[in-house]
């Protein structure tokens, strides 16, 4: 048997769909093959807000599990809108790479050391208004382009075509994805969550597949009886690649971004934890001109789905009584 795992073109999704696909095999009893799935957003060049955000990656890959054209489509869970695809099931949330963001500057520069007036580049409001309040004498310009294109505005930065101009002084990504590609090598500074918070999601996947090859799990339901065997074999290697911690933080952030019915490039950001008993989530509403921002913090001992759910919604409800709606677009 061989599962097809639908997957977008781009380098880092190739590269992390291969790394999940050999998580996958490795649990045994099947082969596993890519299939490429072309997404509007990897067609079009304008900015992502135009394109009607990130969602546009999404929709081309639950397309393609729905007409059984993959078995499984691997996303970026910072990219998945909140709202599930009828139909279809999150089966696997592996563990959790890098959730930082990471500043990548000339010069092994950091955010303190890049001079007055310096030009920074991020396509992400969330991060755009985080630089701007941590140094507002920086330039912050609106930058896309797949992790290579964005690095290359970099100059002399390791791995970049030597002929490479650059004409930014440094670009923020998020760490995760530099990790998958081997090119850590370019980050001058690591952002921990008390300097800036990642988007809900940030450096984890979803494994995503159609209800009925999905693992049994209490919260949703699960396999279909009369499962066939492929598939049996498919939801077991699915729950082996689960990381249960992963899972509830990534619940409770996503439930927060849901009950502030913020998209995905919302000026909002999130970060959940489990530490030994509790689950603690944290989070971020900014104004994009980074002269306000509203930022809270709650944790549960309800180490369960339900339970960070509800973190989740209550640390949005707190967020929206101190007025966050105010703050920003969080329709964005
Ligand atoms: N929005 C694009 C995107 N979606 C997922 C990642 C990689 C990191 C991750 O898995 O969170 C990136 C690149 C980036 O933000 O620098």
């Amino acid at each position: 048997m061989s599962v097809r795992i639908g997957t977008r073109g781009s380098a880092l999704a190739l590269t992390q769909s291969q790394q999940t696909a050999d998580l996958l095999s490795a649990v045994g009893g099947f082969t596993t093959e890519l299939v490429r799935i072309r997404t509007e957003g990897d067609v079009k060049t304008g900015s992502l807000a135009s394109l009607g955000g990130t969602g546009v990656f999404v929709a081309a890959l639950r397309e393609a599990l729905l007409a059984d054209r993959c078995d499984v489509a691997i996303h970026s869970l910072k990219d998945l809108p909140t709202a599930g695809a009828p139909g279809l099931s999150i089966a696997a949330v592996p563990v959790r790479a890098d959730h930082r963001d990471v500043l990548c500057a000339r010069d092994g520069l950091t955010l303190a050391e890049l001079p007055s007036g310096a030009r920074i580049g991020t396509g992400s409001p969330r991060r755009a208004a985080q630089l701007r309040a941590l140094r507002p004498d920086l330039e912050v310009l609106d930058i896309r382009g797949n992790v290579d294109t964005r690095l290359g505005r970099v100059p002399g930065l390791p791995g970049n075509a030597s002929e490479a101009p650059g004409d930014l002084d440094a670009v923020v990504l998020a760490g995760a994805g530099l990790a998958r590609l081997g090119r850590t090598d370019v980050v001058t500074e690591h952002f921990e969550p008390e300097v800036m918070l990642p988007a809900p999601g940030q450096g984890a996947l979803a494994v995503e597949c159609r209800i009925e090859d999905a693992p049994e799990r209490p919260a949703h339901g699960g396999a279909a009886s009369g499962a066939s065997a492929a598939q049996g074999v498919l939801a077991h290697a699915l729950a082996a690649i689960e990381d249960a911690d992963t899972r509830l933080a990534v619940t409770a952030e996503r439930a927060l971004l849901a009950r502030l019915e913020a998209g995905c490039a919302a000026p909002v950001g999130a970060f959940a934890r489990r530490k030994g008993s509790m689950l603690r989530l944290e989070a971020v509403v900014c104004a994009v001109d980074g002269t306000k921002s509203l930022r809270l913090a709650r944790a549960t001992d309800g180490l369960t789905e339900v339970g960070a759910t509800l973190l989740g919604i209550e640390l949005a409800e707190e967020l929206l009584a101190q007025g966050a709606a105010d703050l920003a677009d969080l329709r964005a």
